[in-house]
Protein backbone atom coordinates (compact mmCIF):
# COMPACT_ATOMS: atom_id res chain seq x y z
CA UNK A 1 0.00 0.00 0.00
CA UNK A 2 1.18 3.38 -0.71
CA UNK A 3 1.72 6.36 1.72
CA UNK A 4 0.50 8.72 -0.88
CA UNK A 5 -3.07 9.69 -0.25
CA UNK A 6 -3.10 12.52 -2.67
CA UNK A 7 -0.72 13.14 -5.40
CA UNK A 8 -1.37 15.95 -8.35
CA UNK A 9 0.44 15.55 -11.88
CA UNK A 10 1.61 18.92 -13.76
CA UNK A 11 -1.66 20.47 -12.11
CA UNK A 12 -2.38 23.92 -12.99
CA UNK A 13 -5.24 25.69 -11.10
CA UNK A 14 -6.87 29.10 -11.77
CA UNK A 15 -9.66 30.85 -13.67
CA UNK A 16 -10.88 31.02 -16.82
CA UNK A 17 -8.37 33.76 -18.17
CA UNK A 18 -6.14 33.54 -15.17
CA UNK A 19 -3.45 30.76 -14.46
CA UNK A 20 -2.65 31.27 -10.76
CA UNK A 21 -0.45 27.91 -9.90
CA UNK A 22 1.16 25.90 -12.20
CA UNK A 23 3.69 23.46 -12.49
CA UNK A 24 2.29 21.31 -9.55
CA UNK A 25 3.45 18.01 -8.67
CA UNK A 26 2.91 17.78 -5.12
CA UNK A 27 2.33 14.89 -2.37
CA UNK A 28 0.00 14.18 0.50
CA UNK A 29 1.19 11.20 2.41
CA UNK A 30 0.40 9.13 5.46
CA UNK A 31 0.70 10.47 8.93
CA UNK A 32 1.72 13.65 7.47
CA UNK A 33 0.55 17.38 8.64
CA UNK A 34 1.58 19.41 5.52
CA UNK A 35 1.01 23.13 6.28
CA UNK A 36 -0.21 25.73 2.73
CA UNK A 37 2.04 28.65 3.48
CA UNK A 38 2.08 31.92 1.18
CA UNK A 39 1.47 35.42 0.59
CA UNK A 40 -2.30 37.10 0.12
CA UNK A 41 -3.59 35.79 -3.15
CA UNK A 42 -1.21 34.24 -3.80
CA UNK A 43 -3.16 31.00 -4.33
CA UNK A 44 -4.22 29.34 -1.46
CA UNK A 45 -7.87 28.86 -1.53
CA UNK A 46 -7.60 28.47 -5.51
CA UNK A 47 -5.46 25.46 -4.99
CA UNK A 48 -7.63 23.81 -1.93
CA UNK A 49 -10.72 24.51 -3.94
CA UNK A 50 -9.16 22.41 -6.58
CA UNK A 51 -7.41 19.63 -4.75
CA UNK A 52 -10.93 18.91 -2.88
CA UNK A 53 -12.94 19.09 -5.95
CA UNK A 54 -14.79 22.19 -5.84
CA UNK A 55 -13.39 23.89 -8.69
CA UNK A 56 -12.03 22.32 -12.16
CA UNK A 57 -8.42 21.83 -12.52
CA UNK A 58 -7.10 24.01 -15.59
CA UNK A 59 -4.51 21.69 -16.49
CA UNK A 60 -2.98 18.19 -15.46
CA UNK A 61 -4.81 16.35 -12.70
CA UNK A 62 -5.25 15.48 -9.47
CA UNK A 63 -4.72 11.50 -7.73
CA UNK A 64 -6.81 10.49 -4.83
CA UNK A 65 -6.27 7.49 -3.35
CA UNK A 66 -5.03 6.31 -6.52
CA UNK A 67 -7.87 7.36 -8.77
CA UNK A 68 -8.45 10.14 -10.59
CA UNK A 69 -10.20 12.87 -8.58
CA UNK A 70 -13.08 13.35 -11.89
CA UNK A 71 -13.35 9.96 -11.83
CA UNK A 72 -14.88 9.75 -7.61
CA UNK A 73 -18.54 9.96 -7.20
CA UNK A 74 -19.35 12.60 -4.83
CA UNK A 75 -20.27 9.87 -2.48
CA UNK A 76 -16.76 8.08 -2.35
CA UNK A 77 -15.09 11.69 -2.08
CA UNK A 78 -17.08 12.39 1.00
CA UNK A 79 -15.85 9.01 2.52
CA UNK A 80 -12.12 10.28 1.45
CA UNK A 81 -12.13 14.05 1.93
CA UNK A 82 -13.22 15.96 4.40
CA UNK A 83 -13.07 20.24 4.16
CA UNK A 84 -12.81 22.92 6.48
CA UNK A 85 -13.29 26.19 5.48
CA UNK A 86 -13.12 29.05 7.86
CA UNK A 87 -15.57 31.47 6.55
CA UNK A 88 -18.51 29.79 5.36
CA UNK A 89 -21.55 30.64 7.23
CA UNK A 90 -22.94 27.60 9.49
CA UNK A 91 -26.61 28.37 10.49
CA UNK A 92 -26.50 29.18 14.29
CA UNK A 93 -29.87 27.40 15.42
CA UNK A 94 -27.67 24.06 14.64
CA UNK A 95 -26.43 22.92 18.04
CA UNK A 96 -23.26 21.83 18.23
CA UNK A 97 -24.15 17.55 18.35
CA UNK A 98 -26.17 18.39 15.13
CA UNK A 99 -23.21 19.88 13.33
CA UNK A 100 -21.09 17.26 14.09
CA UNK A 101 -23.66 14.49 13.13
CA UNK A 102 -23.87 16.13 9.70
CA UNK A 103 -20.68 14.55 8.93
CA UNK A 104 -22.04 11.25 8.77
CA UNK A 105 -23.63 11.97 6.02
CA UNK A 106 -21.70 9.75 3.72
CA UNK A 107 -22.81 6.86 5.94
CA UNK A 108 -26.50 7.61 6.35
CA UNK A 109 -29.43 5.97 5.01
CA UNK A 110 -31.40 8.56 2.87
CA UNK A 111 -33.66 9.15 5.87
CA UNK A 112 -30.65 10.55 7.75
CA UNK A 113 -31.24 8.24 10.49
CA UNK A 114 -27.98 7.93 12.61
CA UNK A 115 -27.01 4.02 13.93
CA UNK A 116 -25.24 3.43 17.04
CA UNK A 117 -21.92 3.19 15.29
CA UNK A 118 -22.99 6.69 13.99
CA UNK A 119 -23.43 7.54 17.12
CA UNK A 120 -20.07 6.90 18.78
CA UNK A 121 -18.02 8.25 16.03
CA UNK A 122 -19.73 11.56 17.06
CA UNK A 123 -19.16 10.86 20.23
CA UNK A 124 -15.51 10.26 20.14
CA UNK A 125 -15.30 13.42 17.17
CA UNK A 126 -16.60 15.06 20.23
CA UNK A 127 -14.23 13.91 22.52
CA UNK A 128 -10.95 14.50 21.04
CA UNK A 129 -11.50 17.79 20.11
CA UNK A 130 -12.72 18.85 23.57
CA UNK A 131 -16.33 20.06 22.04
CA UNK A 132 -18.51 17.23 24.19
CA UNK A 133 -19.01 19.84 26.93
CA UNK A 134 -20.80 22.43 25.02
CA UNK A 135 -22.41 19.76 22.68
CA UNK A 136 -25.97 21.06 23.41
CA UNK A 137 -25.29 24.99 22.49
CA UNK A 138 -26.47 26.09 19.37
CA UNK A 139 -23.37 27.07 17.34
CA UNK A 140 -24.05 31.27 17.65
CA UNK A 141 -23.47 31.22 20.94
CA UNK A 142 -19.47 30.12 20.88
CA UNK A 143 -16.37 31.89 20.46
CA UNK A 144 -14.78 31.70 17.23
CA UNK A 145 -12.06 29.40 18.74
CA UNK A 146 -14.97 26.80 19.91
CA UNK A 147 -16.41 27.03 16.95
CA UNK A 148 -13.01 26.13 14.95
CA UNK A 149 -12.76 23.14 17.04
CA UNK A 150 -16.42 21.69 16.45
CA UNK A 151 -16.15 22.48 12.38
CA UNK A 152 -12.93 20.25 12.89
CA UNK A 153 -15.13 17.49 14.95
CA UNK A 154 -17.45 17.61 12.19
CA UNK A 155 -14.31 16.94 9.69
CA UNK A 156 -13.50 14.14 12.24
CA UNK A 157 -16.99 12.88 11.95
CA UNK A 158 -16.84 12.10 8.31
CA UNK A 159 -13.93 9.62 9.18
CA UNK A 160 -11.87 10.09 6.04
CA UNK A 161 -8.22 9.23 6.05
CA UNK A 162 -7.79 12.94 4.14
CA UNK A 163 -8.46 16.46 6.11
CA UNK A 164 -7.99 19.65 4.55
CA UNK A 165 -8.29 22.92 6.34
CA UNK A 166 -8.62 26.31 4.75
CA UNK A 167 -6.86 29.00 7.79
CA UNK A 168 -8.48 27.31 10.38
CA UNK A 169 -6.58 29.29 13.32
CA UNK A 170 -7.25 33.04 11.56
CA UNK A 171 -9.51 34.75 14.15
CA UNK A 172 -8.08 32.72 16.51
CA UNK A 173 -5.67 33.89 19.63
CA UNK A 174 -2.33 32.59 20.12
CA UNK A 175 -3.15 29.46 23.12
CA UNK A 176 -6.16 28.57 20.50
CA UNK A 177 -3.72 28.34 17.60
CA UNK A 178 -1.50 25.92 19.21
CA UNK A 179 -3.77 23.89 20.81
CA UNK A 180 -5.15 23.34 17.43
CA UNK A 181 -2.30 22.94 15.96
CA UNK A 182 -1.44 20.48 18.73
CA UNK A 183 -4.49 18.42 17.60
CA UNK A 184 -4.05 18.36 14.42
CA UNK A 185 -0.75 16.66 14.75
CA UNK A 186 -2.56 14.36 17.36
CA UNK A 187 -4.81 13.41 14.68
CA UNK A 188 -2.00 12.65 12.06
CA UNK A 189 -0.03 10.56 14.75
CA UNK A 190 -2.87 7.90 13.98
CA UNK A 191 -0.55 7.28 10.97
CA UNK A 192 -3.61 6.42 8.78
CA UNK A 193 -4.63 10.36 7.82
CA UNK A 194 -3.16 13.31 6.13
CA UNK A 195 -3.72 16.71 7.03
CA UNK A 196 -3.50 20.07 4.46
CA UNK A 197 -3.83 22.81 6.20
CA UNK A 198 -3.56 26.58 4.86
CA UNK A 199 -2.39 29.34 7.18
CA UNK A 200 -0.56 32.36 7.96
CA UNK A 201 0.93 31.60 10.78
CA UNK A 202 4.56 31.06 10.03
CA UNK A 203 6.21 30.16 12.76
CA UNK A 204 3.55 27.65 14.12
CA UNK A 205 3.78 26.01 10.73
CA UNK A 206 7.67 26.05 11.15
CA UNK A 207 7.37 24.38 14.67
CA UNK A 208 4.45 21.52 13.58
CA UNK A 209 4.79 20.70 10.33
CA UNK A 210 6.23 17.64 8.55
CA UNK A 211 6.27 19.32 5.45
CA UNK A 212 5.53 22.54 3.96
CA UNK A 213 4.35 23.50 0.46
CA UNK A 214 5.53 27.37 -0.10
CA UNK A 215 4.28 29.44 -2.51
CA UNK A 216 6.55 30.50 -4.67
CA UNK A 217 7.01 32.10 -8.54
CA UNK A 218 3.67 30.61 -9.38
CA UNK A 219 4.19 27.76 -8.09
CA UNK A 220 5.06 25.49 -5.28
CA UNK A 221 7.94 24.63 -3.41
CA UNK A 222 7.58 21.49 -0.95
CA UNK A 223 9.97 19.92 1.89
CA UNK A 224 10.67 19.91 5.65
CA UNK A 225 10.68 22.88 7.16
CA UNK A 226 14.04 22.70 8.45
CA UNK A 227 15.55 22.13 5.30
CA UNK A 228 13.39 25.05 3.05
CA UNK A 229 14.73 27.31 6.25
CA UNK A 230 18.83 26.17 5.52
CA UNK A 231 18.56 26.64 1.94
CA UNK A 232 16.86 30.06 2.11
CA UNK A 233 13.55 29.35 0.34
CA UNK A 234 11.58 30.25 2.77
CA UNK A 235 13.43 33.79 3.69
CA UNK A 236 12.92 33.99 -0.26
CA UNK A 237 8.95 33.49 -0.67
CA UNK A 238 8.44 35.98 2.44
CA UNK A 239 11.14 39.15 1.34
CA UNK A 240 8.34 40.77 -0.93
CA UNK A 241 6.79 40.73 2.04
CA UNK A 242 8.83 42.70 3.79
CA UNK A 243 9.94 39.72 5.89
CA UNK A 244 13.49 38.63 6.59
CA UNK A 245 14.15 35.12 8.51
CA UNK A 246 16.25 34.91 11.90
CA UNK A 247 17.96 31.86 11.62
CA UNK A 248 19.20 32.00 15.41
CA UNK A 249 15.55 32.54 16.68
CA UNK A 250 13.98 30.52 13.55
CA UNK A 251 11.30 33.07 13.13
CA UNK A 252 9.95 35.74 10.66
CA UNK A 253 11.32 39.31 11.79
CA UNK A 254 10.29 42.98 9.79
CA UNK A 255 13.22 43.58 7.95
CA UNK A 256 14.36 47.41 9.23
CA UNK A 257 16.86 49.31 8.42
CA UNK A 258 18.95 48.41 11.37
CA UNK A 259 22.09 50.99 12.63
CA UNK A 260 21.69 50.28 16.25
CA UNK A 261 24.39 49.84 18.16
CA UNK A 262 26.52 46.51 17.96
CA UNK A 263 26.28 44.09 20.65
CA UNK A 264 28.05 40.94 21.68
CA UNK A 265 26.10 38.32 23.71
CA UNK A 266 27.84 35.69 25.15
CA UNK A 267 26.35 32.87 26.56
CA UNK A 268 24.18 30.14 25.24
CA UNK A 269 21.03 29.99 27.61
CA UNK A 270 17.44 30.22 27.47
CA UNK A 271 18.56 33.81 28.57
CA UNK A 272 20.55 34.31 25.85
CA UNK A 273 18.32 33.58 23.46
CA UNK A 274 15.61 36.04 25.23
CA UNK A 275 17.95 38.67 25.35
CA UNK A 276 18.81 38.55 21.81
CA UNK A 277 14.93 38.63 21.32
CA UNK A 278 14.83 42.19 23.64
CA UNK A 279 17.28 43.60 21.66
CA UNK A 280 16.49 43.03 17.88
CA UNK A 281 13.00 44.47 19.40
CA UNK A 282 14.29 47.28 20.47
CA UNK A 283 17.00 47.95 17.46
CA UNK A 284 19.87 46.67 18.74
CA UNK A 285 22.17 44.47 16.53
CA UNK A 286 23.08 41.19 17.90
CA UNK A 287 26.98 40.31 15.88
CA UNK A 288 29.25 37.57 16.26
CA UNK A 289 32.60 40.10 15.54
CA UNK A 290 33.26 43.59 16.34
CA UNK A 291 30.61 44.38 18.78
CA UNK A 292 30.61 48.23 20.47
CA UNK A 293 29.20 46.34 23.50
CA UNK A 294 29.30 43.26 25.18
CA UNK A 295 26.93 41.43 27.39
CA UNK A 296 27.75 38.54 29.13
CA UNK A 297 24.54 36.36 30.34
CA UNK A 298 24.41 34.31 32.99
CA UNK A 299 21.60 31.86 33.72
CA UNK A 300 22.57 29.02 36.20
CA UNK A 301 18.62 27.72 36.30
CA UNK A 302 17.57 30.20 39.52
CA UNK A 303 19.50 33.56 39.00
CA UNK A 304 20.02 35.41 36.36
CA UNK A 305 22.13 38.41 35.68
CA UNK A 306 23.95 40.40 32.20
CA UNK A 307 27.13 41.59 32.80
CA UNK A 308 27.59 44.63 30.64
CA UNK A 309 31.08 45.33 29.04
CA UNK A 310 32.33 43.25 31.79
CA UNK A 311 32.30 45.87 34.55
CA UNK A 312 28.18 46.30 35.29
CA UNK A 313 26.09 43.70 36.52
CA UNK A 314 22.40 43.92 35.53
CA UNK A 315 19.01 41.96 37.03
CA UNK A 316 16.74 42.21 34.10
CA UNK A 317 16.26 42.53 30.49
CA UNK A 318 13.87 45.85 31.02
CA UNK A 319 17.35 46.94 32.86
CA UNK A 320 19.61 46.08 30.29
CA UNK A 321 17.54 48.08 27.79
CA UNK A 322 18.08 51.70 29.11
CA UNK A 323 21.63 50.74 30.21
CA UNK A 324 21.77 50.07 26.31
CA UNK A 325 20.03 53.39 25.50
CA UNK A 326 21.56 55.46 27.27
CA UNK A 327 24.91 53.51 26.20
CA UNK A 328 23.84 54.55 22.48
CA UNK A 329 22.81 58.22 23.08
CA UNK A 330 26.09 58.77 24.93
CA UNK A 331 28.01 57.93 22.07
CA UNK A 332 25.58 59.90 19.12
N1 LIG B 1 -13.55 33.68 -8.61
C1 LIG B 1 -12.41 34.23 -9.01
N2 LIG B 1 -12.22 34.64 -10.29
C2 LIG B 1 -11.06 35.18 -10.71
N3 LIG B 1 -9.97 35.36 -9.91
C3 LIG B 1 -10.09 34.98 -8.64
C4 LIG B 1 -11.30 34.39 -8.10
N4 LIG B 1 -11.09 34.09 -6.80
C5 LIG B 1 -9.83 34.47 -6.51
N5 LIG B 1 -9.23 35.01 -7.61
C6 LIG B 1 -7.84 35.51 -7.72
O1 LIG B 1 -6.94 34.41 -7.63
C7 LIG B 1 -5.77 34.77 -6.90
C8 LIG B 1 -5.56 33.77 -5.78
O2 LIG B 1 -6.60 33.93 -4.82
P1 LIG B 1 -6.74 32.98 -3.54
O3 LIG B 1 -7.97 33.40 -2.81
O4 LIG B 1 -6.61 31.58 -3.98
O5 LIG B 1 -5.43 33.41 -2.72
P2 LIG B 1 -5.02 33.05 -1.22
O6 LIG B 1 -3.58 32.70 -1.22
O7 LIG B 1 -5.97 32.06 -0.64
O8 LIG B 1 -5.23 34.47 -0.53
P3 LIG B 1 -5.44 34.87 1.03
O9 LIG B 1 -4.21 34.46 1.77
O10 LIG B 1 -5.56 36.36 0.94
O11 LIG B 1 -6.69 34.19 1.51
C9 LIG B 1 -5.98 36.21 -6.41
O12 LIG B 1 -5.29 37.08 -7.25
C10 LIG B 1 -7.47 36.42 -6.54
O13 LIG B 1 -7.77 37.76 -6.83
Amino acid sequence: MSDKILHTANLSVGYKDRTVLSSLNLNLNKGQLTCLLGPNGSGKSTLIRTLAGIQKPLLGMVTLQGKSLREVSPKTLAKQLSLVLTDRVTPGNLTVYGLVSLGRFPYTTWMGSLTGEDKDVIQWALEITGTMQFANRHIGELSDGEKQKVMIARALAQQTDLIILDEPTAHLDSPNRIEIFHLLRELVSSGHRAILISTHDIDTAIANADKLWLVANQSISQGAPEDLVLDGRLEKAFTKEGLSFNYSLGRFEKAINNNGLKVLIKGSSLSAYWTESALRRAGFQPVEHLPQVTIEVFDDGSTRKWILNNQLEITTIEELLTKLNTYENEME
